[in-house]
């Protein structure tokens, strides 16, 4: 947990500022194909804005004309005349504040409706190389949070901008119209209400700030423990937790306080600040009133017009901390954008159907970052349909290795062909849809178990079923109430880690690939599953050419070659009962894993 430093705030105040200019016209680009809503929505302001002003204007002509002036009346220039016009420029005001809040905020609406899929169809083309530095909370604040907080300066901050700014320019006119003298009384007491009301907002703001950052840690703080749950109740941390939260919330909850006191103190002082100036006002009007220089209608005009500036005042104080977050927003989104010309171009490249499965690595040197090279001078090559078995310590790159089959990261020097053909020049559709993993840690979305295996693919009924029987898991599937349509949890969260092993099985096996990967998981399964296992890769591997990143020595002894890695290089290659023979690496790791079968 952090508190936040003044010097990081100032820092990054610094920084907003320096995007906002560029965040601003990024705005406007995103606005322009709803400008037409958007001047609607501002002349339906204009009008609302009217109507607001008009009413303090009939009334205190019926006071001043017809109440105490008992001037003659006729036509709509009577009591009854001014009550109906009275009436019709209020209705005429509700229904263009209705309108004007249908336009802005379908106009809003459809804007953050269009952004978040775009976000979201950027996000799932994101290079890994980005999602490796990138954590998940921030990608889902881009299209959660930051897309509404744009959403909402369309449909509340822009308009109310526009209508607040019109409304005290348009009271200011009012009261000059009336009377200059008044308006300069009045304005004795304006300037200290609104720098008040500002001072107070500021203040509120910077509070905002806080309290956004600490219900972003408990956020964060919630997330993380739910997904650590397991491992919290079995270590018994739940005290230790408890307390962390405590201390997080504790903080939070100072920042509320402050904030609800600064809400408490808004009202009343301003409240108190119009008082004041209608006591002012009525002060000087008395004797002015009584020496006929000034009408009692144009002192009633002027109390109402005084109270309506408040509004506008403390409105302004909120949008401008609206646009501010909604600036930084944009920036947030627009640097995702920014990265639309690296992403994933599944249709570019060389067509290339279906592989064969030739996999070679040339002089192979990769690092994740700088010069801190994972894979040092890695060469081999694996035959179309065999099967080859990666071995070695934790950290040697196993993994590695398979990612840049993938074509998930890019190699610095040598090169990773497939069939002859680079991997970075082959198109990625055809590319990926070759190859399919099964990773350690099994993932399964919710939704049924067929959507599990076809992922959205269009696979036929037939080819389901026998991936069912090839990868072993007909049996659990077949017996569970809905079959394949059985519903599966977030993450397969009902289902046993074997059950969710034979699903990936299933899904590798539907979608038929050229290439079959598979990363061994390490658990502890029971050994009638972990059989069902070996005869599911038996029949993934059949005809394929299969890469096994294995664990269990007894997995492997059937593979065609056996690459053992260490430190980021080849130590070892060939197949079992070669490198049986020669007695290295592979044969110490298996004498290794015998005894301690032996001793266990
Ligand atoms: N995304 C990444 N960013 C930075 N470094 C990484 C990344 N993934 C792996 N590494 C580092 O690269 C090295 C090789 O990792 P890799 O996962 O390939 O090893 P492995 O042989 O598969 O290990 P294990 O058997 O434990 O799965 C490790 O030192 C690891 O810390």
């Amino acid at each position: 947990m952090t508190s936040i430093p003044d010097s990081l705030t100032k820092k990054k105040s610094a920084r907003r500022k320096k995007s906002e200019a560029g965040a601003m016209k990024l705005l406007l680009r995103l606005s322009a194909p709803y400008k037409f809503q958007l001047l609607l929505a501002c002349l339906c302001v204009v009008i609302v804005n009217g109507a607001f002003l008009i009413q303090p204007l009939i009334l205190q002509r019926v006071i001043d004309h017809f109440l105490i002036g008992r001037a003659a009346q006729s036509g709509l220039d009577s009591i009854g005349g001014l009550a109906l016009l009275y009436v019709a420029v209020a209705s005429a005001g509700g229904i263009f504040s209705y309108l004007q809040a249908l336009i802005a905020g379908k106009a809003g609406q459809s804007l953050i409706h269009e952004l978040r899929v775009r976000v979201f169809s950027i996000i799932e083309r994101l290079p890994l190389p980005y999602l490796d530095r990138t954590s998940s909370g921030r990608l889902i604040t881009r299209a959660t949070n930051d897309t509404a907080e744009i959403s909402e300066l369309y449909t509340d901050v822009v308009i109310s901008l526009v209508k607040d700014v019109l409304l005290l320019l348009g009271i200011i006119y009012a009261m000059l119209l009336l009377s200059p003298p008044l308006t300069l009384v009045s304005f004795t007491v304006i300037p200290v209400m609104a720098f008040l009301v500002l001072f107070i907002k500021n203040k509120i703001k910077k509070n905002f700030f806080h309290m956004k950052h600490y219900i972003g840690q408990i956020n964060g703080f919630f997330a993380e423990s739910l997904s650590g749950m397991r491992v919290i109740q079995s270590f018994r941390a739940e005290k230790e937790k408890e307390d962390q939260f405590l201390k997080l919330n504790g903080e939070y909850f100072k920042t509320t306080l402050i904030q609800v006191r600064l809400n408490s103190v808004l009202k009343p002082a301003s409240d108190m600040f119009q008082s004041l100036a209608v006591a002012i006002l009525v002060w000087y009007s008395i004797g002015r009133i009584s020496g006929g220089t000034l009408q009692i209608g144009v002192l009633f005009a002027f109390t109402t017009y005084i109270r309506q500036f408040f509004a506008p005042i403390s409105d302004l104080a909120d949008k401008y901390t609206s646009i501010q977050s909604a600036l930084v927003s944009t920036e947030r989104i627009f640097e995702l954008i920014r990265e639309e010309d690296r992403l994933e171009q599944p249709d570019r490249g060389l067509p290339m159907e279906r592989l064969h499965g030739t996999i070679e690595f040339r002089h192979v040197w990769f690092s994740y970052n700088d010069d801190d090279w994972v894979l040092k001078d890695v060469s081999f090559v694996i035959g179309k349909g065999q099967t080859a078995a990666f071995i070695g310590e934790t950290g040697a790159g196993k993994t590695t290795i398979i990612s840049l089959i993938n074509g998930f990261y890019r190699v610095q020097k040598g090169e990773v062909l497939i069939d002859g053909v680079n991997v970075n020049d082959i198109r990625l559709n055809d590319l990926r849809r070759n190859i399919s993993v099964v990773l350690q840690d099994v993932f399964l979305f919710s939704g049924s178990i067929r959507d599990n295996i076809t992922l959205g693919d269009d696979i036929a009924e037939e080819s389901v079923q026998e991936a069912l029987q090839a990868s072993c898991a007909e049996e659990f599937v077949l017996s569970s109430p809905g079959g394949l349509d059985e519903p599966v949890t977030e993450r397969g969260g009902t289902l046993s880690a074997g059950q969710r092993q034979l699903i990936s099985f299933a899904r590798a096996i539907a979608h038929n690939p050229a290439i079959f990967v598979l990363d061994e998981a390490t658990a502890n399964i029971d050994t009638y599953t972990e059989k069902l296992i070996q005869k599911a890769i038996d029949n993934a591997a059949s005809g394929r050419t299969t890469l096994i990143i294995a664990h269990r020595l007894s997995t492997i002894a059937e593979a065609d070659l056996i690459l053992a890695m260490k430190e980021g290089r080849i130590a070892e290659a060939g197949p079992p009962s070669e490198l049986l023979k020669r007695g290295g690496y592979y044969a110490e790791l298996l004498e290794e894993s015998r005894s301690h079968i032996m001793t266990s």
